[in-house]
This record gives C-alpha cells, sequence and structure tokens, in this order.
C-alpha cells in the first residue's frame, strides 16, 4: 500500500530525519513511537504528501504520491492531525461532512448518500448527540471524537492518524481505538499511527516503527519493539515488562525513579 525509501528531511538547518524506509502492506496497522521531538509528526507529513521529502521517496499504491492530483488522493488517503480545522464556528455536523469533499462535484451539495455515511459514522463515533454544537463550544476530547468522525466519512484506504487519544479519556481512549481497529477489519483499512501510549500501541497495532533522533531504531513486531532494553535505550527509562494476563501481550509498567 505504502512504500516509503530512505527519506530523509530538514528543517531550517538541521535534518530532522534520516534514512527512514519502510512499508506498510494493506490492512495493517503500522504504529509510530518514539519520544517528544524524535520527527514522528514529521515524517507522518512526509507519509501522507503535506511535505516533500528532501530525499527519499514515497510510493502509495506502486505510484510516487507526488503524482497524485489532490482530489485523487483526499479519496484514498485520510489523515488526522493535531492541527484540523482552522474555522471553530462550524458546527460537528459540518466538520463531518467537511470529509465528504472530495466526492463532492462542484456546485453541488451533499448527496442522500453522504448524509447516510455522515449519520452512520456520527453514531458510531457517539458523536451524533453534538452534532449541532458549534465546534469551538466543545470539549478537547469531543473535538478529537468529531475530528475522527471526518475522517471515517472521508472513506479512505489509507488512514494516518498523529496522536488521536490526546484529550480522550480512558474509556473513548479505547472506544476510538476499538473503532478503528473494527474499521480496519472490516474494510481493509491500512492504518499508520502516531502513539505516545506503548502499552496501547502493543495492544492495537500490528508491528512498530520506532524513531529517536530522526533516526528509526527498529522496525518490527511488538515483541520486538516493547522489550526493556530498547525501551530503556530509547525512553531513557527503566521499564518493568510484564505480560498482560488476558491478552498476552507486553505491557509496559513505570516505575519512578526517586
Ligand atoms: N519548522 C521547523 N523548523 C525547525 N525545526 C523544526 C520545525 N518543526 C519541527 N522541528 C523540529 O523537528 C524535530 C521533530 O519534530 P516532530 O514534531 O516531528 O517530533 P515528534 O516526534 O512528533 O514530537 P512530539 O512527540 O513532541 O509531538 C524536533 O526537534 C522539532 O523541534
Amino acid at each position: 500500500m505504502l512504500k516509503a525509501t530512505r527519506l530523509a528531511k530538514k528543517l531550517g538547518q538541521w535534518w530532522v530525519l534520516n534514512d527512514i524506509t519502510l512499508e506498510v502492506k494493506a490492512g495493517e496497522m503500522l504504529g509510530i513511537i518514539g519520544p517528544n521531538g524524535s520527527g514522528k509528526s514529521t515524517l507522518l507529513r512526509l507519509l501522507s504528501g503535506e511535505e516533500k521529502p528532501d530525499q527519499g521517496e514515497v510510493l502509495f499504491l506502486e505510484k510516487p504520491l507526488h503524482e497524485y492530483s489532490l482530489q485523487e488522493r483526499a479519496k484514498q488517503l485520510a489523515v488526522l492531525t493535531q492541527e484540523q480545522v482552522s474555522d471553530l464556528s462550524f458546527t460537528a455536523e459540518e466538520i463531518v461532512m467537511m470529509g465528504r469533499h472530495p466526492y463532492h462535484r462542484s456546485f453541488f451539495g451533499p448527496t442522500p448518500e453522504d448524509e447516510r455515511i455522515v449519520c452512520r459514522v456520527m453514531d458510531e463515533t457517539e458523536t451524533r448527540d453534538m452534532k449541532l454544537h458549534r465546534f469551538n463550544e466543545l470539549s478537547g476530547g469531543e473535538r478529537q471524537r468529531v475530528s475522527i468522525a471526518r475522517v471515517m466519512a472521508q472513506e479512505p484506504k489509507l488512514l494516518m492518524l498523529d496522536e488521536p487519544t490526546t484529550y480522550l479519556d480512558i474509556h473513548y481512549q479505547l472506544a476510538v481505538l476499538d473503532r478503528l481497529k473494527a474499521w480496519q477489519k472490516e474494510s481493509f483499512l491500512t492504518v499508520i499511527i502516531v502513539l505516545h501510549d506503548l502499552n496501547l500501541a502493543a495492544q492495537y497495532c500490528d508491528s512498530l516503527l520506532v524513531l529517536k533522533e530522526g533516526r528509526q531504531v527498529r522496525n518490527g513486531t511488538i515483541r520486538q519493539v516493547i522489550e526493556p532494553r530498547l525501551v530503556e535505550e530509547v525512553y531513557g527509562i527503566r521499564p518493568v515488562i510484564v505480560n498482560h494476563p488476558i491478552l498476552h501481550i507486553p505491557q509496559v509498567l513505570l516505575t519512578s525513579n526517586c
């Protein structure tokens, strides 16, 4: 689905990403993890075509990403970043309808099909009750769920999310990631997701890419990545790694250094 080869990016006078090579197969969920400032958001911007790499290339469905028109790309690839909506006076429902824009013909409004899709995704993200509320009147967590409904309405083949669980309480962290996982399975959706929470990353992702100081430190299965030496090397903490008693996946327990 997506293949990136030897990506590098310079911002200002610094190379903030170096030599990143990765491949995501259709239907997979790849997690990108790493400390603050390690280059996760920058990498996502290169993979989504929002920014061009200074070196290397991104192929999407075997074609260079920059050869897609904006509309063609938006029908296949949706991105959820932290700073999404510039005009906060739109209602939640209008924001979700924006996800249907790539499918609209000029001068024609939403079709009954668009309305049906918007209704469905607002039900699935539990945002229907707030459909007439203005975006700037919603809490951080409510905005996040509305933004997730918007990318679901876009019906992409590949979805990229930058820290989608920020602002969400534990109920909605699981609800949103469960919804994503179900959507991934039902529609064979491919997902690239930046997560800070290693335990959620271990629970939901099929594989993980670890960045540190703009370089990829490891790219592998959950067990290859969530292991004490690597977590200590990358984050500078001494973790205790246990086996989840029900899910049988590694989970990180934190201990204060004091
Ligand atoms: N416009 C810019 N000019 C110069 N440096 C930048 C610019 N934008 C980001 N950087 C630097 O690039 C590096 C990577 O930033 P990036 O936002 O990709 O990291 P991140 O891993 O997503 O961080 P976080 O976990 O804190 O969100 C950081 O050191 C940051 O200071």
